[in-house]
């Protein structure tokens, strides 16, 4: 049996974040690989009208937790769902739980965050860094904690282009950060976040740089480990591939561009696009519980989860694989024809904007008007503009990260531990991956009728039609006004269609005699 899998048999494990993408992989792969394990404490609060009991139920109900309800009938049975709110000050949790929860955890996995980007300051911190911070100060009144693992981002330090597995500290200390937020009201703090942010992009990079250094300054007494995804895709292997459920970053690119609604992407096409399985993600962060707990390495280590540096997936290479696969795996009801272009450049995308989609809005709009239908493709395209670009950042650079502790760890891992939590990426096929990627976007996320693929590419095959006349007639058009107004024009008009007229009349001529 595989020694990360036994390990956890027996043990009570909290994880915070539980309903998110990666905690629910967390739960799936721990009770896929652990069933003997005693408890799972998921601290979650009420949400869109659910109770924590149907919300809970739901998530053991989908897909992914197939293969769960096989092999762990009493799955139910063996999650804790927490009342608790991490944004409050003391989480809301009630005194039993609260006693529960330190007498009994032995590792915990730390996943919860907010992750907009545009999440304002305040609520970025109080989440990502004072909520840290409480948990961590729980961590260190539990007798029985092995493990406390916290999930950080490859990002949280993108404004340097190489990263190193350390901790990169803020100019302004955490501690200074947390108590200017209890005092500033929001109108000052929306004044201070670009001076504090610097040169990172936005609060979200920013709050979880806050976190970790708050997680080394605080954590000194704890067994502790970060680790550091980079874009976290769908599943690659396990339990199956392709499922997705959230709707982050490249899914809204890919969504746009299968919807036909966006073609042009601010992406270098030789950059690499760092993207990492979320089973691998989950598969690494398990092998690092086990071996922060049981190897207790000295000093708090950081895994980088990445892919780039061993099997590099370049932009350009991710547009055509997108496009063939969108044709192959089409999205249901699409503005236009799947088609993607790369460039950073600043004219060009200003061109491929005017021609390749505000053009195209107008003249839907204006055909919506015409049918008696209210416009709508202008606001949408608008508000998706505006949605992609502030993924600009991301898209439009590459990074590099090294990635000596997790080779360290692979190498300290046996035969059966390496194949059961398998994080080695190298073998992962791209065109495959990204056909599963789609797939699982069409399936698990928009939740599209896949009987229905056959009708949509139909659909696709007029849209190319209309695509065809639309260009040959705005040519001709185009050729027309020329030949009005000038002379060379007409005289290259009358050539071009002379030639033509020859050339056809060879052809028949050839094909008469050999008859
Ligand atoms: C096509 C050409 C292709 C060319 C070539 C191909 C190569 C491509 C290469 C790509 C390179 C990599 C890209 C990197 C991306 C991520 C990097 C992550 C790095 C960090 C990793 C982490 O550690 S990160 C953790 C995850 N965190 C996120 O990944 C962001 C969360 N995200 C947000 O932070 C918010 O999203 C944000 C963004 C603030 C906007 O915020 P926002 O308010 O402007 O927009 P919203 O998302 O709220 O959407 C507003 C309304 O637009 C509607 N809409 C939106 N998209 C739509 C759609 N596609 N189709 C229809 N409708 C859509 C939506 O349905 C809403 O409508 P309604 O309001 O009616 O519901
Ligand atoms: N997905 C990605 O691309 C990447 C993610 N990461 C990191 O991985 C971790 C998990 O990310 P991911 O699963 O994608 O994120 P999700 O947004 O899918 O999940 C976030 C989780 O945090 C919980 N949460 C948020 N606010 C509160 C709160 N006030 N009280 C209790 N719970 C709360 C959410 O609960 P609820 O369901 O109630 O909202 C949800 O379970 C994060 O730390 C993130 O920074 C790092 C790199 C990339």
């Amino acid at each position: 049996m595989s020694t990360i899998a036994a390990y956890y048999n027996n043990k009570s494990i909290l994880i915070t974040g539980a309903t998110g993408f990666l905690g629910k992989v967390l739960m799936e792969k721990l009770f896929r690989s652990s069933p003997d394990l005693k408890v799972i404490y998921i601290l979650v609060r009420p949400k869109s009208g659910q109770t924590l009991q149907q919300r809970v139920f739901h998530i053991l109900n989908c897909e992914l937790f197939k293969e769960v309800r096989e092999i762990c009938p009493n799955v139910q049975e063996k999650i804790r769902a927490i009342y608790a709110d991490l944004s409050q000050d003391d989480f809301a949790i009630s005194k039993e739980d609260m006693e529960e929860l330190l007498s009994c955890t032995n590792i915990i996995f730390h996943c919860a965050a907010t992750v907009r980007f545009d999440e304002p300051l305040r609520s970025a911190v109080q989440l990502n860094v004072v909520a840290t911070q409480k948990l961590l100060l729980m961590a260190g009144q539990m007798p029985k904690l092995e493990a406390f693992i916290h999930l950080s981002t490859a990002f949280s330090n993108c404004y340097r282009k190489h990263i190193d597995e350390v901790i990169y500290p803020c100019p302004v200390e955490p501690k200074k950060i947390i108590h200017s937020m209890e005092w500033l009201d929001d109108a000052i703090i929306d004044e201070i976040t670009p001076k504090l942010i610097g040169d990172r992009p936005n609060t979200y990079t920013y709050s979880k740089a806050l976190g970790e250094m708050v997680v080394q300054q605080e954590g000194e007494k704890l067994n502790i480990a970060i680790v550091r995804p980079s874009i976290v895709g769908p599943t690659w292997q396990e339990p199956f591939p392709g499922w997705i459920d959230t709707m982050n970053g490249i899914s809204k690119i890919i969504i746009a561009a299968g919807k036909g609604l966006l073609q042009l992407q601010a992406v270098e096409p030789t950059n690499v696009v760092d993207l990492i399985p979320a089973d691998t993600v989950i598969n690494l962060t398990l092998a690092v519980g086990w071996y922060t707990a049981v190897h207790r390495p000295k000093t708090m280590l950081i895994y980088h989860s990445t892919s780039g540096h061993i099997n590099p997936f370049y932009c350009k290479e991710m547009g055509l694989q997108l496009t063939a696969t969108l044709e192959k795996i089409p999205l249901e009801k699409p503005f236009r024809r799947p088609y993607t272009i790369g460039t950073t450049s600043t004219i060009s995308k200003q061109y491929w904007n005017t021609v390749s989609h505000h053009a195209y809005a107008i003249i839907y709009d204006f055909y919506l008007i015409l049918t008696g239908r209210k416009p709508r493709m202008t606001k949408l395209l608008n508000r998706i503009l505006k949605t992609i670009s502030k993924l600009e950042y991301f898209s439009s650079q590459s990074w590099e990260w090294t990635t000596y502790n997790t080779e360290m760890l692979m190498s300290q891992l046996s035969p059966e531990d390496q194949r059961v939590f398998n994080f080695d990426v190298r073998h992962l096929n791209w065109s495959q991956y990204m056909e599963n990627y789609v797939l699982g976007i069409k399936k698990y996320l928009l939740k599209e009728d896949m009987a229905g693929i056959p009708e949509v590419k139909q659909h696709l095959r007029r849209l190319r039609n209309i695509y065809y006349f639309f260009n040959t007639t705005l040519f001709l058009i185009a050729c027309r006004l020329l030949i009005a107004r000038s002379q060379m024009a007409r005289n290259v008009w009358f050539f071009i269609v002379s030639f033509c007229y020859k050339f056809l009349s060879y052809f028949r001529a050839s094909r008469m005699l050999k008859a």
